[in-house]
Order: structure tokens, then C-alpha cells, then sequence
């Protein structure tokens, strides 16, 4: 299982997160990614963690102002990015740019989907991976795994439907590693979690309560 935490603009030490993360990966040998601040990419990144970027922009070099470019996200250190996610919602042809040029950048793409028929769609365009995320229970502590376990089998088949080469990630609520054995017998093969670590008071107790139910 792929443990992916998304600081989103939470007030949490990034640093402190990213070297917990760091640690708890090489202790247990589960996979385990932080998602910050596009600022903050390049002093997570120097923590040794994996780091993803939250967002890319569809754009190549030029006159894109405001523009989170692939090739700087990557120079940052990010080796992955999450696109559309629910709270950075994309039009269908920038999600398919910004997956072109991560790819273009080198880095790992995440399309993030509401349900399994958009993951369906998120999949057609050929991301390394896909997380469903009911938006309505993100930062709820309520796990999708056990609210509503149907929207993750729905999206594994979905994706699969499509290409079986898409890993499916499920998200929004995951905070214990209940969450997590449960999200990967529902056949997810990641999780995307934010407030579980980022408001959490120990951030490297709730990663070490989170890897214990990885498999
Ligand atoms: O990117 C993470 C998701 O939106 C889930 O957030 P959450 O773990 O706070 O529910």
C-alpha cells in the first residue's frame, strides 16, 4: 500500500511531517509520499521522503504566469503529483494536459475523482494512478473505507474496466490503520489522506498508527 499525505494549506510543520514520513518508510519499508506547498516542495524533497506535488499546470515553458510547471515541480524534487483533486478541480482537457506534462516532466500522476464513474474517465487518459474521494466526507475523520465501501469497489472495477494498469487510491477520511487494511481489502492499492496527519498533535504517531494496517 502507497500512504500518500497531502499537507494541502494546512498550519502544519511540513518539515516536521516530512521527516516523520521519511522515517517511518525506512523503519517499516511501507511506501509512504507527502504532498506539500509548491514552495515547500524542495525542503520536504531534502528530507529524503517521497514528494509529490499537489498540482501541475497543463502548460509547457513560456509565458504562463501564476503556473505551477511540471519541470520545476520535478527540479523541486517531486517524483509524483496528484490532478483535479477535489478541492483544485480541472477542466477534462487541462486534467489531460497536466497528465501529459508531468509525464513530459517525469513525475508520477494521481488523477483524483469523485466517484467510480469519473474514475472511469480519469483512467481513459492514462495516469499512473486514480483516487476516488467523495468529497462530501474529506476532513470528516469518517473513512470512505467503512461510509461507503461500494464507491471504492466501484472505482477499482472501474479503472480496471478501462485500463488494469491504473493503481486505485481511495481518499477522504482515512486516518487509523484500520482505514488502511480496509481501503486495501476493497482492493485499493493506495490511500490519500490529509487531516489525519497534517491537524494531528503527533504527526509521526498517527504515520506509524497508519503504515500498521499497510500490506
Ligand atoms: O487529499 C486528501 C483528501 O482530500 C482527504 O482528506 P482528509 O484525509 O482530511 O479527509
Amino acid at each position: 500500500m502507497f500512504v500518500l499525505v497531502n499537507l494541502k494549506a494546512y498550519p502544519c510543520d511540513h518539515l516536521e511531517v516530512a521527516r516523520a514520513a521519511a522515517d517511518v518508510a525506512d523503519d517499516t519499508g511501507v511506501r509512504v509520499g507527502v504532498a506539500p506547498q509548491a514552495a515547500h516542495l524542495s525542503a520536504v524533497a531534502d528530507t529524503g521522503v517521497e514528494t509529490w506535488a499537489q498540482h501541475v499546470s497543463p502548460n509547457d515553458y513560456g509565458s504562463h504566469t501564476g503556473s505551477t510547471l511540471a519541470e520545476a515541480a520535478a527540479d523541486a524534487g517531486a517524483t509524483g503529483t496528484l490532478l483535479n483533486h477535489s478541492e483544485n478541480r480541472l477542466k477534462l482537457a487541462d486534467i489531460d494536459g497536466s497528465v501529459q506534462a508531468a509525464e513530459r516532466a517525469g513525475l508520477e500522476t494521481c488523477v483524483c475523482a469523485n466517484n467510480p464513474a469519473q474514475i472511469g474517465a480519469a483512467a481513459a487518459l492514462g495516469p499512473d494512478a486514480v483516487a476516488v474521494e467523495p468529497p462530501e466526507l474529506i476532513g470528516t475523520g469518517t473513512p470512505v473505507s467503512q461510509a461507503d465501501p461500494d464507491v471504492v469497489t466501484g472505482a477499482v472495477d472501474a479503472a480496471a474496466a478501462v485500463d488494469e494498469s491504473v493503481d486505485v487510491y481511495c481518499g477522504a477520511g482515512i486516518s487509523t490503520g484500520d482505514d488502511v487494511t480496509a481501503a486495501s481489502d476493497l482492493g485499493a492499492t493506495g490511500v490519500l489522506l490529509a487531516s489525519g496527519v497534517a491537524k494531528a498533535d503527533d504527526p509521526e504517531a498517527a504515520l506509524r498508527d497508519l503504515v500498521s494496517g499497510a500490506k
